[in-house]
């Protein structure tokens, strides 16, 4: 049924106007003044804004690590983004070393196809480069449309993969239009440190953040780029951390490299000191990369402002603390890493970052929505408000304030690990392709409704590549 969304003050990443938009078919099919149709529903979004979409770049869903598998599946995870106002997510398919690619895609096929609300798409990790990966890879590219392919430059003996893989995949997508995204840890000093901790009985979850300094992020994203610029390819480095790491990136598109970095909500608001929390409540708050000394903060907030970093992935990866983070207690190497932000990513750099003067308006549409589908390949379709995009849109109120909390998150962990952080704005209701998948805060989506999105190579929207790199 038609619908028009009426007395909203739409923001894009450029814009910030008054206007009414009609929707049909899933599209968005006119914007302007005062629209009027007898068949449509009406919507009224006064006092609030209309937002594209949010666009998360980087999802853990259902994901096996550490000997466990994320709590978050495609169905709670992508219901508790919806209510955060995400409407896609690009997930990680894992592979595995000698197995044919397809076997891993068709595996994560099978767990998002009946359970994503919203649409959704896949980055494929590399683990290794041989003339049988090189001769899958095209079809990855043509036939499931997945454009992105991440290496691993940390947790040895895991994922991580060697600089001759990275070199060949930087390659390889520079010939096939594809994007490089890696976790830019270096993984052999860290493994080390870590030995060393381990014989002086330093067990404790703030080991784990102590033994991964920023200058092993620092020293492996300069690599990468360095790596980059010599095969002439293009790099997403992803949850940036710390201050070591946007210099590099910055050095690196100083001198025109086709860099791109993304930070987290986690890096941006909490730090170091929750990992020595007592009862073992640190590993609540264990990332890989490692939540920074405070001061590092002040650095990713000045690289979003200015575009050193470009996007906001959450980076979700749940885990139970009890039964699952606390599989590390007397030992932090075997907390699984990450968290539950899905839900809490658009919010969080709203009220943090637009609410306190960091950012601009503009700016947080593009960092949450807009620059990550330009970047992955599914711009104007999705990111923006304008006629013929899909009609994913966030009907946001700016002035609620609510403070972050498990018991009324929809995620399916077991803690949130902003937990009394008070907010101000929050998505009110949600359209996923014309439909509302969350409606004045409740839930009224269809399990199963996302939709796969095969993405463009990169650059192939060339537009939107030339604005990529401005600055
Ligand atoms: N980041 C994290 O701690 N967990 C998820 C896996 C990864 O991105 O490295
Ligand atoms: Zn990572
Ligand atoms: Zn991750």
């Amino acid at each position: 049924m038609k619908k028009i969304i009426k007395n909203g003050i739409i923001v894009t990443a450029a814009d910030t106007y008054k206007a009414d938009i009609m929707v049909e078919n899933e599209k968005i099919v006119l914007i302007g003044q005062d629209l009027s149709d007898s068949s449509a529903e009406i919507i009224d979004a006064k006092g609030n804004y209309v937002f594209p979409g949010g666009v998360d770049p980087h999802t853990h869903l259902e994901m096996p690590f550490g000997g466990t598998v994320s709590k978050d599946d495609f169905e709670t995870g992508t219901i508790a983004a919806a209510h955060g106002g995400t409407t896609t997510v690009i997930d990680f398919c894992l592979t595995n070393k000698g197995k044919p690619l397809q076997d891993s895609i068709d595996q994560w096929h099978a767990k998002s196809r009946d359970k994503s609300v919203i649409d959704y798409s896949f980055h494929l990790m590399i683990s290794e480069m041989n003339d049988s990966v090189l001769e899958q890879l095209p079809s990855v590219i043509e036939d499931e449309g997945i454009t992105s392919f991440k290496v691993f430059m940390a947790y040895k003996n895991v994922f991580q993969a060697d600089d001759e893989t990275l070199f060949r995949t930087l390659e390889e997508a520079k010939r096939l239009g594809a994007l490089v995204m890696v976790h830019a840890e270096n993984g052999d000093v860290i493994d080390h440190l870590v030995k060393k901790a381990l014989e002086k009985g330093q067990t404790d979850p703030i080991y784990h953040a102590l033994t991964r300094p920023p200058e092993a992020e620092g020293e492996a994203t300069g690599r990468a780029a360095q790596l980059t610029g010599l095969a002439n390819s293009q790099l997403y480095v992803v949850h940036v951390s710390c201050e070591n790491a946007v210099e590099e990136i910055s050095k690196a598109r100083k001198k025109g490299y086709q860099v791109i970095g993304e930070t987290c909500p986690q890096y941006l608001v909490l730090d170091q000191s929750y990992l020595e929390k007592p009862n073992f409540e640190g590993a609540k708050y264990v990332w890989s990369p490692p939540l920074r000394e405070k001061k590092h903060q002040d650095v990713l907030w000045n690289a979003l402002k200015t575009g050193e970093l470009q996007t906001l992935g959450s980076d979700q990866c749940s885990f139970d603390f009890k039964g699952q983070k606390d599989l590390g207690k007397g030992d932090f190497t075997k907390i699984p890493n990450g968290g539950p932000i899905i839900e809490d990513r658009v919010s969080l750099l709203f009220s943090e970052g637009v609410k306190k003067g960091r950012i601009s308006l503009n700016q947080f549409v593009d960092i949450t929505s807009t620059r990550i589908a330009k970047t992955f390949g599914i711009f104007p379709q999705k990111g923006t408000i304008s006629v013929g995009a899909d009609a994913d849109l966030v009907i946001f109120d700016p002035n609620v304030e609510r403070t972050i909390s498990v018991e009324t998150s929809h995620m399916a962990a077991d803690y949130n690990p902003f937990e009394g952080i008070k907010v101000t704005g929050q998505p009110v209701s949600v359209l996923s392709r014309g439909e509302f998948v969350i409606r004045d805060k409740e839930f009224v989506g269809k399990i199963g409704s996302g939709n796969y999105l095969k993405r463009a190579r990169f650059g192939e929207l060339k537009q939107s590549q030339e604005e990529l790199y401005q600055n």
